[in-house]
């Protein structure tokens, strides 16, 4: 019923014809596949990416954006400049993002409700830090994150946002969250969409499981019953490794 949803984020890296040689490589297992492809790749790459991608499967997605639509924001990419050059995703409130870059669960919130508004479909992200875990506060940190993400936002449109639950310190690390701790943190995560919203959106939400995914972990993860896809970094950069995850 829900579909599932592998995502690379490919961070900081890879020239734009270093990402053109990785997609034409990718062309392949998302024309094979029913599982849902995604690259979120840097914003210089994005135009050219999308040329190279336009008939094939693949979607493609931002790593942030402004909430605002233009103006004097030095720096800033806005969702009409985006829906411009036909991004599908956008991920949102990235824990790198919220760590060096300020973002905050108000402007994460504002962002959504942006993307949203220009049929963007955002990739919000949440997760707790290793010592909120071994604090045993990480359902109540991740709840605010989720609560405080989703203000505001209609009913109707909860099922067009993807949740990725990225342990941090599961982030580059190597260590993954073992898949059961991963699938009961997104199990909760559905309970509160269910709480705030109704079964119905909730059962069919998508919840991506982010943190050291890679082809050796990836089929142990997504067998777990809430975990409907992932949210890939180092392991999205490499054809191989990627289409591997992808075939989960
Ligand atoms: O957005 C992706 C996540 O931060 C996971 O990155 P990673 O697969 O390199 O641990």
């Amino acid at each position: 019923m829900r579909r599932p949803f592998i995502a690379g984020n490919w961070k900081m890296n890879k020239t734009i014809s270093e990402g053109l040689v990785l997609v034409k490589e990718l062309k392949e297992v998302a024309e094979k596949t029913d599982v849902e492809v995604a690259v979120c790749v840097p914003f210089i790459a994005l135009k050219d990416i999308k040329e190279e991608i336009k008939d094939s499967k693949i979607k493609l997605g931002a790593q942030n954006m402004h909430w605002e639509e233009s103006g004097a924001f030095t720096g800033e990419i806005s969702p009409v400049m985006l829906k411009d050059i036909g991004v599908d995703y956008v991920i949102i409130g990235h824990s790198e993002r919220r760590q060096y870059f300020n973002e905050t669960d108000e402007t994460v919130n504002k962002k959504i409700k942006s993307a949203l508004k220009h049929e963007i479909n955002p990739i919000v992200c949440v997760g707790e830090t290793l010592e909120e875990r071994e604090k045993g506060i990480e359902k109540d940190i991740v709840k605010n994150q989720v609560l405080k993400a989703f203000d505001g936002v209609e009913k109707d449109d909860v099922t067009k946002i993807v949740i990725a639950y990225e342990p941090i310190w599961a982030i580059g690390t190597g260590k993954t969250a073992s898949s059961e701790d991963a699938n009961e943190m997104c199990a909760f995560i559905r309970k509160t969409i269910e709480e705030k919203y109704g079964i119905d959106v909730s059962e069919r939400v998508r919840i991506q499981y982010g943190g050291s995914v890679k082809p050796h972990n990836v089929t142990d993860i997504m067998n777990q019953a809430d975990i409907d896809g992932a949210l890939v970094g180092g392991a999205s950069l490499k054809a191989d490794a990627f289409t591997e995850i992808v075939n989960f």
